[in-house]
């Protein structure tokens, strides 16, 4: 079994309208996140031979998502998610790239900081 991974970063400003501390203020992280591909067999010929699926094609599934709706941009907003926590936002991610098709799809993690990440694992494990 093979499990591949491709990160990407984003820029963005949230709030945690419901935090008891400092979080409930507009604030912004350079966030992190990475997506992680599951394979149990690869590809036994073609362009992608020998591989789980090309980085580059992983990367062209987040691109659109991460300009339309990530970086840059106030993600209590564009995300529509009322208390856009690293937990939530990892969960959107998962579903947005499983809606667009993504394969073998097996963990969203998102790093808010450099101290505090989640994964998210999907909902059936
Ligand atoms: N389980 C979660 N807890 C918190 C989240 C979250 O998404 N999930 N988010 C926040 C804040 O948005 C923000 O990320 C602050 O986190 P925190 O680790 O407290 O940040 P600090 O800068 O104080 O971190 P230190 O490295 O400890 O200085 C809060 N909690
Ligand atoms: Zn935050």
């Amino acid at each position: 079994m093979w499990i591949i991974s491709k990160e990407f970063r984003f820029e963005a400003a949230h709030q945690l309208p419901h935090h008891d501390g400092k979080c409930q203020r507009l604030h912004g992280h350079s966030f992190v996140g990475i997506i992680s591909i599951k394979s149990d067999f690869l590809q036994s010929e073609g362009s992608q031979m020998g591989m789980v699926l090309d980085y580059g094609l992983i990367k062209k599934h987040i691109q659109p998502m991460v300009d339309k709706y990530l970086d840059h941009h106030y993600l209590n907003e564009s995300t529509r998610l009322e208390n856009p926590t690293s937990e939530e936002l990892a969960r959107w991610i998962f579903n947005y790239l499983q809606n667009d098709g993504l394969d073998g799809l097996y963990s969203v993690e998102i790093r808010e900081t450099c101290t505090a990440s989640c994964i998210y694992f999907g909902d059936h494990q």
